[in-house]
């Protein structure tokens, strides 16, 4: 599983490990690991005479940067610092930076003709290091680095961030002004929310961790009484954790025994919804798939295995989780069907046009004792929450937690970063990243800062198998499908919502293959995806 923390709480882990080494080790190890990155990365081209260019602000992540320019400058390259704030530079960090012969220059909010000094390292550059503001950032980047930017990008070299993109905000991954887009991002001792959450993934390019020890601190300190407390405030699944919930039947299972689903979707006119949705279904581990609609011929047509009911849900025979949604019309027939799958007592997702239908009603709890899923795109998501679309993509995670907490449901997110998070009160403790840190409880995220419930019960997952190939009409109608499947499955809600993300990311890839695809293709994707990721555990 790969997690990430709040600033505030990589800030206490730091603390609490510094108090156990010699000064300056944290940023020894970090400003070791950054140079061994960009050392392979300058390695093809040669590393002697390389041109680098290292932006320095004035905390210690230009410290860091300073010091991993030594070590650069220290191997042969032609190492130009360009100090932002030069009366604050990180005093230890220049004087290393110095000493190995690297150049340096003043970038500061008072010194003249800056831009014509910084061009010509700049053009030339074939590595440039963002060292101008890490986690102590705030907002976007000021004028004295945004000035900056145009120079970098007109230069071609590659940018690796230090820590994070500076400009990006590292809790949320929101980017409220000037940011300085990487093509990869170094990052220390813990994913940063912000680098894994969309609009911030999209500006921090590749992510490497570099491991510093904060490891069992933050462990530590998700169990202890003191402190920000709380355990990852992000989960990211990957193939192992997804492995280990499948649902595989044993030698005894039969049909119904894997779980059958019910799907009440498709209207004459999205006839297409309906026959996309039980292709997911289809293919998700439950053992049949009821379908409860107008356009029962047309599924049968594509997947004669369906058991069809031409009438509504209630009267469709025995279901352990409900689909409702896609293509079902927001007319008085699709009222009814979504109705009568809320009454029921198994697991509902609720899904396109189920969604507009609430919507129109406006945010209130719907008080069901059987877990709730809602499955929205940013634009579904802005008009059950009355804001606009473009709120919900400027800060996914803040929408998701208001979504889940003003219906009472758990929400998967849709988009390239994909989110799933439950309401602040979850049921039951146990499931994937239960088990981590010896709290055993799952993230804290930002419920506390959205005002919402108990911040250390919560767990946030972000899936990051998806591809822009996925971007392609009825593609959610197969994740819809899926997921509904693992939930009748026996999977927990949040643990369906989360691995059926990562099934339908993964499938996306495959049929894209790097060529465009369509939405049959995912569905007919999706047993490869399953079989690689079930690979993981066999060996
Ligand atoms: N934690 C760890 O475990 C480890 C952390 N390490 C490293 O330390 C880094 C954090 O260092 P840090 O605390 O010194 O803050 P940092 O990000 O350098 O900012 C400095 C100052 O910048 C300013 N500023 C603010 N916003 C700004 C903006 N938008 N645009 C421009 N400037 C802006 C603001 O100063 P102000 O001008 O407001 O006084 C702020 O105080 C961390 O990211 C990692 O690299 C590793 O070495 C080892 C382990
Ligand atoms: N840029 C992207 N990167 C990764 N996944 C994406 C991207 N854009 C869309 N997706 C995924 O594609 C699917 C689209 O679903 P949705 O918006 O409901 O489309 P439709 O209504 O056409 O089925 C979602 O699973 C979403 O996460
Ligand atoms: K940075």
């Amino acid at each position: 599983m790969r997690t990430a923390h709040r600033v505030e709480q990589v800030r206490a882990a730091e603390a609490a490990l510094m108090r156990r080494l010699p000064d300056g080790e944290l940023m020894r190890r970090a400003a070791t690991g950054l140079a061994a990155v960009c050392l392979e990365l300058l390695s093809p081209a040669g590393v002697y005479g390389a041109p680098v260019v290292v932006l320095a602000g004035s905390g210690d992540n230009g410290g860091d940067a300073l010091f991993a320019g030594a070590r650069l400058a220290g191997r042969g390259a032609a190492v130009t610092a360009v100090l932002l704030s030069p009366r604050r530079t990180h005093p230890g960090g220049l004087a290393a930076l110095r000493a190995a012969g690297g150049r340096v220059l003043h970038a500061g909010p008072d010194d003249a003709d800056v831009l014509e000094r910084v061009a010509v390292p700049l053009s030339r550059a074939r590595l440039v290091l963002d060292g101008i503001v890490g986690i102590g950032g705030r907002g976007g980047l000021r004028p004295e680095a945004a000035r900056l930017l145009p120079l970098v990008e007109a230069s071609g070299a590659t940018v690796v961030a230090v820590d994070l993109p500076s400009g990006l905000d590292a809790d949320t991954g929101r980017v409220s002004g000037p940011v300085l887009r990487a093509h990869l991002t170094v990052t220390f001792g813990t994913h940063k929310p912000g680098l894994l959450l969309s609009p911030g993934a999209g500006v921090a390019g590749t992510v490497h961790l570099v491991d510093i020890g904060l490891g069992p601190e933050l462990a530590r300190l998700a169990g202890g009484p003191d402190g920000p407390g709380g355990g990852p405030a992000l989960y990211c699944l990957q193939h192992a954790d997804v492995a280990a919930v499948l649902p595989v039947p044993g030698r005894d299972t039969d049909k119904y025994g894997r779980g059958v689903v019910g799907l009440a979707a498709g209207s004459e006119r999205y006839p297409g919804a309906a026959v996309l949705a039980v292709s997911g279904a289809v293919r998700s581990g439950a053992g049949a798939v009821r379908y409860a609609g107008s356009v029962a011929d047309a599924v049968l047509a594509a997947h004669p295995e369906v058991l069809v009911h031409r009438g509504g849900p209630r009267e469709a025979g025995r279901v352990q989780a409900w689909v409702v949604g896609p293509g079902l019309g927001t007319g008085s027939a699709g009222e009814e069907a979504l109705g009568e799958v809320l009454a029921s007592d198994v697991p509902v997702l609720v899904d396109a046009d189920g969604l507009g239908l609430l919507a129109a009603r406006g945010p209130e709890p719907l008080y069901r004792d059987a877990p709730t899923l809602f499955t929205p795109h940013a634009g579904e998501a802005a008009r059950l929450l009355g804001v606009e679309r473009a709120a919900v993509e400027a800060e996914p995670l803040a929408h998701a937690l208001r979504l889940a907490d003003a219906y009472g449901v758990t929400v998967l997110l849709k988009g390239d970063r994909t989110i799933i998070t439950e309401p602040a009160a979850p049921g039951g403790a146990e499931g994937l990243g239960r088990a981590q840190g010896p709290g055993g409880d799952g993230a804290g995220a930002e419920a506390g800062r959205g005002g919402a419930g108990d911040a250390r019960e919560r767990r946030v997952f972000v899936n990051t198998t998806g591809t822009g190939w996925l971007a392609t009409a009825g593609s959610g109608d197969v994740l819809a499908g899926l997921v509904g499947g693992l939930l009748a499955a026996g999977l927990p809600v949040v643990e369906a919502a989360a691995v059926g993300a990562y099934l339908h990311g993964l499938a996306g890839r495959l049929a894209a293959s790097g060529a465009p695809t369509t939405a049959p293709d995912v569905a007919r994707a999706l047993p490869e995806a399953w079989r690689q990721v079930a690979s993981t555990a066999t060996g």
